[in-house]
């Protein structure tokens, strides 16, 4: 994030971006989408996320380019974030954190986003993984999603909304995980999106407190820009990473074009970051 600025670009094969684009709705289209977007912004921006669900959606032949975007990944200097929201009681999230998080694996990035909703706990097969290897995870806390209010502010009985607890149980990781390694972000982060607008102060969410990479998509196509992040993270804004899809890859099939739009959106999230 130092080193290109404070953003993600999602690598999200929507049909009709596959179509806008000239490519045909099938792997082969998502691998020639994928690959070019990794040939745009690889090197050039912090982290790219490709969204698990597009590459699924081609069946076996789609998640095989899914693994192939993650080893091309590999060998950029920019990180792989894999988004495929995973979420499950507590031994088969051992079996996901050993597909997306074991050294080896195919599926393996650098980082994954997971669902707390079926408790934080839930999640320690992945977190104790993505400890142990070196990974890290983003935690759903406030999603840019409207739906997600109904979950993520309820408040338990002590009164704590439910995405503060999911915040503290990252801050508690990270927390433990800085006082022995040092550094300023640990490895458990949240996903806190940039269209929420007040919803992590009235719910009294500290996000200086989780010291950990607050991922922030909503930025683009989902309406939020410079003004938004910056109101939505304040003192935080240091540990954000924004994150973009449709509004960059709005700018392709042609590569310099794509790498253009990655590089404002990077500049723009610096300067509102900043
Ligand atoms: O985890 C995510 O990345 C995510 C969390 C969230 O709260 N909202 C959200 O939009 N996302 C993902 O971010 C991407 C947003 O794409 P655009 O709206 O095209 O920028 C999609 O892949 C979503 O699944």
């Amino acid at each position: 994030m130092s080193a290109h600025g404070p953003l993600c670009v999602g690598i999200d094969p929507h049909a009709s971006l596959l179509d806008a684009w000239g490519l045909p709705d099938t792997a082969a289209g998502v691998r020639t989408f994928a690959l070019t977007v990794l040939e745009a912004v690889g090197g050039q921006v912090a982290a790219v996320k490709p969204q698990s669900a597009f590459f699924e959606r081609h069946g076996s032949a789609g998640v095989a380019v899914l693994e192939e975007v993650v080893a091309a990944g590999r060998d950029t200097e920019t990180l792989v974030v894999v988004d495929a929201k995973r979420g499950d009681i507590g031994s088969t999230m051992g079996g996901y954190a050993d597909a997306y998080l074991r050294d080896g694996s195919p599926l393996a990035g650098d980082a994954l986003t997971v669902s707390p909703y079926l408790g934080s706990g839930s999640l320690a097969p992945a977190v104790e993984a993505a400890l142990a290897t070196g990974r890290g995870l983003f935690v759903l806390a406030l999603t840019s999603n409207p739906e997600g209010r109904e979950v993520q502010h309820a408040r338990d009985a002590e009164g704590v909304a439910v995405a503060d607890r999911v915040a503290r149980a990252a801050g508690a990781s990270n927390a433990a995980e800085l006082a022995t390694t040092g550094g300023d972000l640990g490895s458990i982060g949240l996903v806190v999106g940039a269209t929420i607008g007040d919803a992590a102060t009235r719910l009294g969410v500290d996000l200086s407190a989780v010291r950990g990479p607050l991922l922030a998509p909503g930025v683009g196509a989902q309406g939020a820009g410079a003004a938004e992040l910056a109101a939505v993270f304040g003192d935080a804004r240091r540990a954000v990473l924004a994150s973009s899809s449709r509004g960059v890859l709005g700018a392709g099939p042609d590569v310099g074009a794509l790498r253009d739009a990655a590089r404002r959106a990077a500049d723009e999230a610096g300067a509102a970051l900043r």
